[in-house]
């Protein structure tokens, strides 16, 4: 895990640790991200999955050892190169759906409304829906919509489909899978492996706050012999 950094990597993590008080949420946790990647972010609940996205977004700043991203530290230049899907909705209760896509597009400069607009109407949206009035799935759908309209290096979604019914999720990542560039990279956390595990290119495991495996998918399922939910399944059997 102590590589030398490569200029070429969009991510670089070393030594990061992370505690709240007593608890270790990350353990000394190093990790290089290429670009042209569909990575998945897997472990079990409190393994410091959004602990380290919020570390690499830059919503959290105490932590120890170092996180580049494009080979600058954390900042301005890197957050304008991520698109961040959080895992809880942020929108005032006035907003409607045009409101928040208007905001996106004075924000930030790679935004691009028409994509927004044009993925709305596939998805089922309306622009003139309160936000709040919205269910979660919907609101899920939508915050997609607004973070793969950007022309960001690297996407980083926290549990994008949790509240979407199974049904839409093959749509979903579809619309995902067409919406953005291949020399940008999607890091995306979640639970549900057998619905996307098909996208991945690599995977990361979290336990505990340590990695314990980051492998090309190929090379897990060749040398395990199995797919990635069922590997999960037994790694982390309670
Ligand atoms: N603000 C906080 N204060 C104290 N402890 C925290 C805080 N945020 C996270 N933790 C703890 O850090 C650990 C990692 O949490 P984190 O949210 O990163 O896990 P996760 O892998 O994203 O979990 P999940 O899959 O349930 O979303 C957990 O033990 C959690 O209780």
């Amino acid at each position: 895990m102590n590589e030398t950094p490569k200029t070429n990597d969009l991510v670089a993590i070393e030594g990061v640790s992370k505690a709240y008080g007593p608890l270790k949420a990350l353990d000394n946790v190093s990790l290089r991200l290429a670009g042209g990647q569909i990575i998945g972010l897997l472990g079990p609940n409190g393994s410091g999955k959004t602990t380290l996205i919020k570390i690499l977004t830059g919503l959290l700043t105490d932590y120890q050892g170092s996180v580049r991203v494009l080979g600058a530290p954390v900042g301005p230049q890197s957050k304008a190169a991520i698109s961040y899907l959080p895992d809880r909705n942020y929108f005032p209760d006035w907003m409607r759906a045009r409101d928040a896509i208007a905001l996106f597009r004075d924000f930030y400069a790679d935004f691009s409304d028409a994509k927004a607009f044009e993925m709305l109407t596939r998805l089922g949206l309306s622009a003139d829906q309160k936000i709040k009035s919205m269910s979660k799935g919907m609101i899920e759908k939508f915050q997609l919509c607004l973070v793969m309209s950007r022309a960001a290096k690297l996407y980083v979604l926290d549990e994008p489909l949790a509240g979407v019914d199974p049904a839409a999720r093959d749509f979903i990542l579809d619309t995902v899978l067409t919406n953005y560039s291949e020399s940008s990279s999607i890091l995306i956390s979640t639970h549900l492996i057998a619905d996307v595990e098909r996208i991945f290119d690599s995977a990361i495991f979290l336990k505990n706050g340590q990695i314990v495996l980051h492998d090309n998918i190929d090379a897990i399922r060749a040398e395990h012999g199995k797919s990635l939910d069922q590997l999960f399944r037994e790694v982390f059997k309670c």
